[in-house]
């Protein structure tokens, strides 16, 4: 392709950020933001099965699922195979129709974005048809310390960005803020840094901004277009329930609170979407290290058995405890 041809290729958008900073968060102000362009989604997640596809708004069509294994170490094979079959939809081969101008990737908040990047390079077919148009990483401005002290993951995805989205303000001092962006700007001088909360952003300041720069990448990381092994923090596991037996939202918070106050610090996510006795909408539970909440959300579809899926995710997990103390929360 000669520079004077346009690239007609799909840009893509990588949206990584450590676990709860706020990347579904950021997912959802763009597919509901009014910007006239058809996005195409793919999600992927740590744990055996997806609880963020639930909560993405109304996309159900667009969304593609991932959840057999982190992104980064599935890039051969799951992200190649299901950008493929995007592009056969988009073309009308496959057996699925997609009409869509732009692709989204929500990696999983433990994922390092390195090998996901590197797919757009090395695989020719990839590289024909998708071309990356930015990293973005969502930073938990409360727990951002806490996670770049502790883990290689939060790091790799700080030093990767083209964007970084300094998110939840609110929760953290002004003095705080200040000195989150001076290290953050240490670790990589070269990312645009915005402030947000509730990752709400101009949707044009990260779509369609043409900032994944390659040569600057290999300047942070020679050996970015070799194939590599990476390493893991193999000490966080999850732990996922489900349950169809209507629960008490006040059992639920009492053993978690019962468990956060000596795990707390290890325990990164928790999350679920719960059949709560007495509510008719479903509920939606979030929880970060020691900061939970939860809501009603919509009224269960149709086609939707209510039930409750929860997912904890962090080190050290007694799943046995989990299961036991999961189980007696069940409505009497
Ligand atoms: N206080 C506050 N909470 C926020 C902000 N942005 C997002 N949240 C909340 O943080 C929680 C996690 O947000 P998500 O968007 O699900 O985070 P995520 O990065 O997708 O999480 P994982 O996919 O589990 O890694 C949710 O309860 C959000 O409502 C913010 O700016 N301020």
């Amino acid at each position: 392709m000669t520079n004077l041809q346009a690239d007609s290729r799909i840009p893509v958008t990588v949206l990584t950020g450590f676990l709860g900073a706020g990347k579904t968060t950021l997912l959802n102000h763009v597919l509901t933001a009014n910007h006239g362009e058809k996005i195409a989604v793919i999600v992927n997640e740590f744990g055996e099965v997806g609880i963020d596809n639930q909560l993405v708004v109304g996309a159900d069509e667009e969304i593609f699922e991932m959840n057999n294994g982190c992104i980064c170490c599935t890039v051969r094979g799951d992200l190649i195979r299901i950008l493929a079959q995007l592009m056969e939809a988009k073309l009308g081969k496959g057996k699925r129709k997609a009409d869509f101008d732009r692709v989204l990737i929500e990696t999983t908040g433990l994922a390092d974005p390195a090998p996901v990047a590197q797919t757009f390079f090395v695989d020719p077919e990839i590289a024909e048809n998708f071309q990356l148009d930015a990293i973005v990483t969502v930073v938990d401005a409360k727990h951002a310390d806490q996670h770049l002290d502790e883990g290689h993951e939060a790091q790799e995805q700080v030093a990767f960005a083209d964007i970084l989205l300094l998110n939840k303000t609110d929760l953290v001092s002004e003095a705080e803020l200040q000195k989150l962006e001076k290290r953050l700007h240490t670790m990589n001088s070269a990312a645009k840094l915005y402030r947000t909360q509730q990752s709400q952003i101009d949707i044009k300041q990260i779509l369609g901004i043409g900032a994944f720069d390659l040569d600057k990448k290999l300047e942070i990381d020679p050996g970015f277009l070799e194939e590599e092994d990476h390493d893991h923090d193999d000490d966080v596991t999850s732990v996922f329930f489900r349950e169809l037996r209507p629960l008490d939202l006040n059992k639920v918070e009492q053993f978690l609170n019962e468990w956060l106050i000596d795990h707390g610090v290890d325990t990164f996510r928790y999350k679920g979407v719960l059949n709560i006795k007495g509510v008719k909408k479903r509920v939606v539970f979030q929880g970060i290290h020691m900061l939970f909440s939860s809501y009603p959300d919509r009224d269960w579809k149709s086609n939707e058995v209510p039930s409750s899926e929860f997912v904890v995710i962090g080190r050290n997990l007694d799943e046995e405890w989990f299961r036991k103390r999961f189980a007696e929360c069940v409505a009497s």
